[in-house]
């Protein structure tokens, strides 16, 4: 399936590494003139252009916005001789499908918000169908999207919320393993050996989370016991106010 890539940074290049993973060999990228594009682009085997004309001419089956929102509306007039079949969908956070549809008001529309693991197709990507999308575009979507990891379709007022937690969530999670690995090192572990430690700590806390469906503090009692280690960590936690620093977090990034 062609499908077009609008905008080849931190997002678009994750959905272009997730896609080339599953063998996806009809990928074109589309960036401003930029040599840490070219060079990825030649690196990882997949056709640049560096015009919305191009990317036009080409009649992509589906296109991925994943331009900066301040300038996504202006890209989408560029794209507006789309073929109608074509699938627009668009990572932009902020920008609502109404907007979009006001532009390109015949073709299927989708709004994302997916994650930086879906370079690694262990995304988390939040969902909310446009207009237009009968069973051949939904098709296209589902292709496109399932191999990037897990779907969460939500109506569109709530991919704010999903996009916050599922998209913005690596980079807590992250500070989250960074203070591990530090605390590692302070008791003797070397830098390396910290972050592989809390990496996998972490993939395997939401792996089990996920296989059994057991809420967080279920797992965390089967952690915690009695009279243990663990449960004077969780109580610094409590005392620190880690539990409000994660919600204020969210607050902010939600805000
Ligand atoms: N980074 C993330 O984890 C996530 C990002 N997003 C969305 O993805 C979009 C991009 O974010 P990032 O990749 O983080 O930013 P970025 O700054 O890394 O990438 C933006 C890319 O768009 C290119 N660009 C700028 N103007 C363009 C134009 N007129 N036509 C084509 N390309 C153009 C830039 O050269 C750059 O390569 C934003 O709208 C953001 O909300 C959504 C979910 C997660
Ligand atoms: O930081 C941002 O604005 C984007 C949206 C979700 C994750 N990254």
């Amino acid at each position: 399936m062609k499908i077009a890539v609008i905008g080849v940074g931190q997002m678009g290049s994750a959905i272009i590494k997730g896609l080339l993973n599953q063998h996806e060999d009809d990928i074109i990228g589309m960036n401003p003139v930029n040599p840490r594009v070219s060079k990825f682009a030649q690196e990882a085997g997949f056709r640049l252009v560096n015009s919305s004309e191009e990317v036009v001419s080409k009649k992509p089956a589906v296109v991925i916005i994943t331009t900066p929102a301040k300038v996504t509306l202006a890209v989408l007039e560029e794209l507006a001789a789309l073929p109608a079949h074509t699938v627009i969908i668009s990572a932009a956070a902020g920008i609502r499908l109404a907007d979009i549809a006001a532009i390109l008001p015949t073709n299927p529309l989708a709004a994302i918000i997916p994650n930086i693991p879906v370079a690694v197709n262990a995304g988390t990507i939040g969902l909310a169908l446009g207009g237009h999308v009968m069973a051949p575009a939904f098709d296209k979507i589902n292709h496109v999207l399932t191999p990037l990891g897990e779907i969460i379709r939500v109506p569109e007022s709530q991919l704010g919320i999903v996009g916050t937690i599922g998209g913005c969530g690596p980079a807590f999670v992250d500070v989250l393993m960074d203070a591990l690995g530090d605390a590692g090192v302070k008791y003797g572990l070397n830098r390396s050996t910290a972050y592989r430690l809390a990496a996998s700590m972490v993939n395997g806390s939401g792996k089990l989370a996920l296989q059994t469906g057991l809420t967080p503090a279920q797992l965390r009692d089967q952690v915690t016991s009695p009279g243990g280690t663990t449960i004077r960590g969780v109580e610094a936690l409590e005392k620190n106010g880690f539990r409000y620093a994660v919600m204020d977090a969210v607050n902010k990034a939600n805000g």
